[in-house]
């Protein structure tokens, strides 16, 4: 193998430019050539693909975003689409990709191999952490922190104000990153897509909690059952009816997907960049690079997509009785 691609796709992540750094590091420690294609697969379609340099990827380990650019792509959900890509990817002699993205990216990398069989390696890229085969992605641990950090000053004001606050936190189909704010922010409540929501049995609890507290946070992770937060919050208050308690909602929103990558985030994103070159080396294809119980693993697309990683249920637990 002497040329390989790489590209970010789908949201991008904190740590995605420290991946990509270490992509074209190993890459070119190992003397191969390595190609980098702008927007995901929609740069791959287009041909907007470029030679990296050692220097191409200076001084972005501790950026946000990806200097690659991200898109989602229409176009490559169609055969028409991926030949296009795989037209151009054939043009600069491509023999080997890494494709760092969450689970729709791995699903188009999946597609695209069984059709062109280009050997392909992914990297965890996403703040959501809902990929099995690897214990975090890259971003999820910048998200949470970020998250945390805009939980505890709202905390200043519930707890200031006697206020219910409804946070609400990303997540699309996945409650990671709600459950460990809420862990890290001492939530009374958190509501992820995992578990199914009963605002009954939440008011209950709630009405018991006020005899202790004045104040509570509630953590809801965007992609919950019972609705969004501020769907949540208007539920929640007309069946407490306490017309003494004021209710807040904040959604955080993308401030949790931007931002200088935590140590964490970098130095997975590192070894999993380095993994993904050096498994494209020793004929590892269709699968992807991450980091399980300290080691590398490579787990195969089909079970990064199709396997569930199920969130921690000890972690549930610790809500409800850290709560009281
Ligand atoms: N079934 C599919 N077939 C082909 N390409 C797909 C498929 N699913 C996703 N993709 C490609 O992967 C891109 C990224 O997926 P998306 O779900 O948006 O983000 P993420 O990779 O973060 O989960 C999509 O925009 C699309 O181009
Ligand atoms: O920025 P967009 O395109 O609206 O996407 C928002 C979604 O992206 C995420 O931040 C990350 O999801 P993906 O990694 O699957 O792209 C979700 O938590 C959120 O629902």
């Amino acid at each position: 193998m002497k040329k390989i691609a790489v590209f970010t796709s789908g949201g991008d992540s904190p740590g995605m430019n420290a991946c990509l750094r270490a992509v074209v590091r190993t890459a070119i420690f190992r003397e191969l050539e390595v190609y980098g294609v702008y927007r995901g697969y929609e740069g791959m379609i287009d041909g907007d693909i470029k030679r990296m340099y050692t220097h191409s990827v200076s001084n972005i380990v501790q950026r946000g975003g990806t200097i690659l650019k991200s898109a989602r792509s229409k176009e490559f959900m169609t055969p028409a689409g991926r030949k296009k890509a795989y037209e151009n990817l054939a043009k600069h002699g491509i023999e080997g990709i890494v494709a760092i993205g969450g689970d729709g990216t791995f699903t188009g990398a999946k597609i695209f191999f069984e059709e062109y069989g280009i050997p392909t390696v992914g990297c965890p890229g996403t703040i959501d952490n809902d990929i099995y085969g690897t214990d975090y992605t890259i971003g999820f641990d910048t998200a949470v922190n970020t998250a945390l950090a805009a939980i505890d000053k709202i905390r200043d004001t519930a707890a200031s104000h006697d206020r219910i606050f409804f946070i609400e936190v990303m997540g699309r189909d996945a409650g990671f990153i709600g459950v460990e704010c809420g862990i890290g922010g001492g939530a009374e409540f958190v509501m992820v897509p995992e578990t199914k929501t009963d605002l009954d049995s939440v008011v209950k609890d709630l009405k018991n909690l006020r005899k202790t507290k004045t104040s509570s946070v509630i953590v809801v992770a965007e992609g919950d059952d019972a609705g969004s937060a501020d769907v949540i919050m208007e539920k929640v208050k007309t069946k407490l009816n306490d017309n003494t308690k004021e209710f807040k909602v904040t959604t955080l929103g993308h401030i949790q997907r931007g931002g200088n990558p935590t140590a964490r985030d970098r130095v997975l994103a590192s070894r999993c960049g380095m993994a993904a070159v050096d498994g494209l080396l020793a004929g590892k294809q269709n699968c992807m690079a991450g980091v399980t119980n300290q080691e590398v693993v490579y787990t195969p697309f089909q079970d990064c997509i199709g396997k569930e990683k199920p969130i921690i249920p000890d972690h549930l637990e610790l809500i409800k009785v850290l709560s009281i």
